[in-house]
């Protein structure tokens, strides 16, 4: 990863406004090299699944670094998004949360809910979450390998190995 940062955008129509008010933000931020917009457009009624799988595609291709996707919750994008393997993404509101998702848990994409959260706050979380960097060498780098690790061996086709991993933690 650069320092600046290869952003993507997308939200559901339940999402869009927010979308639209933070891309132009993006767009100003000198932390950010690039902003892929991958939906909805303004008369666009896509389901929030497309819109997060096609944002997180673009990251686990190494297309992009990051990804911030709104929809009513923030609920929807980020299960959606977590289908894609070596994705990891969060629903998160608050500046605690926001810090901890790259600190502890080294997420590459930020969720939001237009309906849950008011756009000053979403702004600002979105301003502080770019400012974040992930330490490969901290404590939770340790904890965030072991999900990679349970993803890359199919682990989940054999939930007793799942468990010995969860029992030398
Ligand atoms: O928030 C959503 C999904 O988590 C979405 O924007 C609205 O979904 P719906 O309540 O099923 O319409």
């Amino acid at each position: 990863m650069t320092d600046q940062l290869r952003l993507v955008i997308g939200a559901d129509d339940a999402g869009f406004d927010y979308k639209e008010i933070i891309k132009g933000d993006l767009e100003k931020n000198e932390g950010v090299a690039s902003v892929i917009d991958v939906g909805v457009d303004a008369d666009s009624h896509t389901p929030y699944p497309s819109v997060a799988i096609a944002a997180a595609e673009i990251i686990a291709r190494g297309d992009a670094d990051r990804a911030i996707l709104i929809c009513g919750t923030g609920l929807g994008v980020a299960m959606s998004a977590n289908k894609v393997p070596g994705i990891r993404a969060v629903t998160a509101h608050d500046s605690f949360s926001v810090e901890r998702s790259i600190l502890s848990n080294n997420v590459q994409i930020l969720c939001m809910g237009q309906r849950v959260v008011g756009i000053e706050l979403a702004r600002r979380n979105v301003r502080e979450w770019l400012t974040y960097r992930f330490d490969e060498s901290s404590a939770s780098a340790e904890k965030v390998q072991v999900l990679t690790d349970y993803e890359q061996s199919n682990a989940h086709s054999n939930p007793s190995e799942a468990l010995s991993v969860a029992e030398g933690c």
